[in-house]
């Protein structure tokens, strides 16, 4: 039995507009998303995401809201990847390119989902409503989704 890969998601946001990052090498190179990566042992998921915001965006947080969960299976590899998605407002620093990610503001009515990984499509629109989702998505390779469920929660 192969344990769940615990991994994490931060989209900062202001009023009208969503900091996403260019994936510049490794997993999702060529797709915008959140800051996010490995937990590391030691830490909680929680100081996971804020390390992983800081090391990616050069943004540091104190607080974020999990607003988010997505299970992801990929044909052919036993183990599932379990995605907490995080949010925040307030944050300190400038968002600053590494080798990792390059920055960028979108507009909320401008989020560029064909260049970005294919579920976020239908789980974008409920994180920009303020609900909370939880959800589940098997891929075949990195492009094709053959089924999923995703659902509203009032509770994660
Ligand atoms: C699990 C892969 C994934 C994915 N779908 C497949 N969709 C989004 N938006 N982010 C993902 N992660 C976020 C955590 C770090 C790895 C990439």
């Amino acid at each position: 039995m192969v344990a769940n890969k615990v991994l994490t998601l931060v989209l900062i946001r202001e009023a009208s507009r969503v900091l996403l990052g260019m994936k510049k090498r490794g997993f999702g190179e060529g797709r915008w998303n959140g800051f996010g990566g490995k937990v590391e042992k030691g830490e909680t998921i929680l100081q996971g995401a804020i390390r992983e915001l800081r090391e990616e965006s050069g943004l540091q947080v104190t607080h974020l809201d999990e607003v988010g969960r997505l299970m992801f299976e990929f044909i052919g590899d036993p183990q599932l990847l379990e995605v907490h998605v995080f949010t925040g407002t307030k944050y300190t620093g400038v968002p600053t390119e590494t080798n990792e990610m390059r920055p960028c503001w979108y507009a909320v009515d401008k989020i560029p989902l064909k260049e970005m990984w294919p579920d976020d499509k239908y789980w974008f629109p409920m994180f920009l409503k303020g609900s909370k989702f939880s959800g589940y998505f098997k891929f075949e390779g990195h492009n094709k989704i053959l089924e999923y469920d995703l659902k509203e929660v009032e509770k994660l």
